[in-house]
């Protein structure tokens, strides 16, 4: 064993000195010249072919670069022992992962296998630069097989950089955008005020029934990645959702929910402070691609029952400095927004500007509005948000009070109590959360046996109430829609109009997603 490490040490020790040697005889350039042609022999018979990507060109940093590395460390699989660099931007609400040096990572697109190394190289000594350059040169190379280049490339790299900005997009903080400014540009002749947007409803804390929530967030999902559908389709990259539902049932929390979901940033529109159509194309225009475009209480913001005639609603008499009104600008000042301004905003070409937008319009009273803003293609998926479920009562019991399914049969009479009361009850969600907050400190046990309280005694209340003179309402009439119809003091004629559905709303999205099986 011994005559084996000696021989073995000999032996380092000869090429060690023949190393030695070949650099005192052989200058640097002809070494370095050798080494090219024989990586150039190499090639030549390689089955692969070879692209690098380097951190700078010239003087600037390489775009597609830093690409490749933010897609990298996201979606393709390291190989065995790769290190990953760990790394978080300044005002990012999450971290990203890079590539170490040396280490390779695989991919495949479109069914061709691609390999990328991240080589790093000490850079040799410069003449004068006007900037520092990094004391490394750092590159990835991408490896693919001779046959996939044309399948691979450009198409790859657009993947890879589409990928990139979305990975960056998302680990930004996100945006709620309002105009309350009554259609005054700040100084950049912005329209929009931007504020962070960290609303916490996500999907999973809306309580809704889970098929029907299932199925929006299908929707939403195919939305967000059908770029070639609506492509191929000739269809603009936009979809309308029209949520109603009595107050308090969560439609706000599902603009969250979905803004959380898809990350995209959230436009308010407040139509109330818009003076004429014009604005509101402007508006539209100053909008970004991947967002959400709201309009909530679309029955109240303005007169939306008569497509030609110009809506009139009492303009709002903004307050001079000193307080008082001035009011020929309340009276006088006629409100130029039309429905068919609005349907341009929603359907027309200018909505085409820009892509990848979700229009949200919200009601309390799906049945104030004109048939023509329901109709399928301008809001694509009517949802209705409906009073609190049975399905949806457990989310929230485990939302709030940490209940789990397996946990319920510690109280199972007061879950049979719930579920038997939770319909004739007619609670909205926002209520059942309310009781459940007041009453949580007491123990899940005290703040369900308080809930299973207030539902009895609204439903007791509800029975008292729908006696014989009451026959004939609707099921949908209770105290809170009265009470929010008083409120809102609607004038607008309810003759002439459709009463607009899910079913309608799915029927339209049905035939989409049969059309995007079929193709
Ligand atoms: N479906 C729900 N899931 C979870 N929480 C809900 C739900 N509905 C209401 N809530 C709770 O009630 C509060 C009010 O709900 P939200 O503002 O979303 O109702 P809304 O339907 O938009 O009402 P409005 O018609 O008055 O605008 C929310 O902050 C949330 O805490
Ligand atoms: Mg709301």
């Amino acid at each position: 064993m011994r005559e084996y490490w000696t021989s073995l040490a000999s032996v380092m020790g000869a090429v060690a000195f023949l190393q030695g040697v070949l650099h005192a005889v052989f200058p640097a350039e002809l070494r370095a010249a050798v080494a090219r042609l024989m990586g150039r022999v190499t090639r030549a018979f390689s089955p692969y072919c070879y692209f690098d990507v380097t951190e700078t060109e010239g003087m600037s940093t390489n775009e597609i670069y830093d690409a490749v590395q933010l897609y990298l460390s996201s979606s393709a699989a390291p190989a065995a022992g790769a290190r990953l660099s760990l790394s978080r931007p300044h005002n990012a609400s999450s971290f990203t992962f890079g590539l170490a040096a040396s280490d390779r990572v695989f991919d495949d697109f479109r069914g061709a296998a691609v390999t990328w190394e991240h080589v790093v190289a000490p850079r040799q000594s410069q003449g004068f630069s006007w900037r520092p350059l990094p004391e490394e040169k750092r590159r990835f190379t991408l490896r693919i097989r001779r046959g996939d280049r044309d399948k691979l490339l450009p198409a790859y790299l657009d993947h890879i950089l589409a990928a990139a900005a979305d990975i960056r997009r998302r680990s930004q903080d996100r945006l709620l955008y309002t105009n309350a400014r009554g259609g005054a540009m700040d100084a950049r002749g912005l329209p929009w005020d931007p504020v962070p947007f960290k609303h916490p409803s996500t999907f999973d804390t809306l309580a809704m029934d889970p098929d029907h929530k299932a199925a929006i967030m299908a929707d939403l999902r195919d939305f967000a990645d059908g770029s070639a559908f609506y492509e191929r389709t000739g269809r603009a990259w936009k979809r309308g959702y029209l949520l109603y539902g009595p107050p308090g049932t969560g439609k706000s929390s599902m603009i969250a929910a979905m803004a959380n979901y898809l990350g995209y940033d959230v436009y308010d529109l407040e139509l109330t402070e818009v003076g004429s159509n014009a604005e509101l194309r402007k508006l539209l225009m100053k909008t970004t691609s991947k967002s959400i475009i709201v309009i909530e209480d679309i029955d109240c913001s303005v007169d939306l029952t008569n497509r030609a005639a110009s809506t009139l609603p009492a303009p709002k008499s903004r307050p001079n400095i000193d307080g008082s009104i001035d009011q020929d600008a309340s009276a006088g000042a006629a409100r130029s927004i039309t429905l068919s301004g609005l349907l341009n905003f929603t359907d027309g070409l200018w909505s085409c500007c820009g892509s990848e937008r979700i229009f949200v319009f919200t009601t309390n009273h799906i049945e104030k509005l004109d048939p023509a803003l329901l109709r399928s293609g301008r809001m694509d998926m009517h949802i209705f948000m409906s009073y609190c479920s049975f399905p949806a009562l457990k989310i929230l019991l485990r939302n709030y009070l940490g209940l789990q399914d397996s946990d319920s049969d510690t109280s199972v009479a007061i879950m049979a109590g719930l579920e038997s009361w939770i319909d004739a009850a007619q609670i909205t969600p926002a209520d059942v959360s309310e009781v459940l907050i007041k009453n949580r400190r007491n123990g899940s046990k005290e703040a369900m046996e308080g809930l299973l309280e207030v539902l009895k005694e609204r439903a007791e209340k509800r029975r008292r109430e729908s006696g014989p003179s009451a026959a004939g309402k609707e099921a949908g009439d209770n105290e809170e829609e009265e009470e929010e119809e008083e409120k809102r003091a609607l004038e607008s004629p309810k003759e002439g109009k459709e009463q607009g559905g899910m079913d309608g709303g799915k029927d339209g999205q049905d035939e989409e997603t049969e059309a995007k099986k079929q193709l």
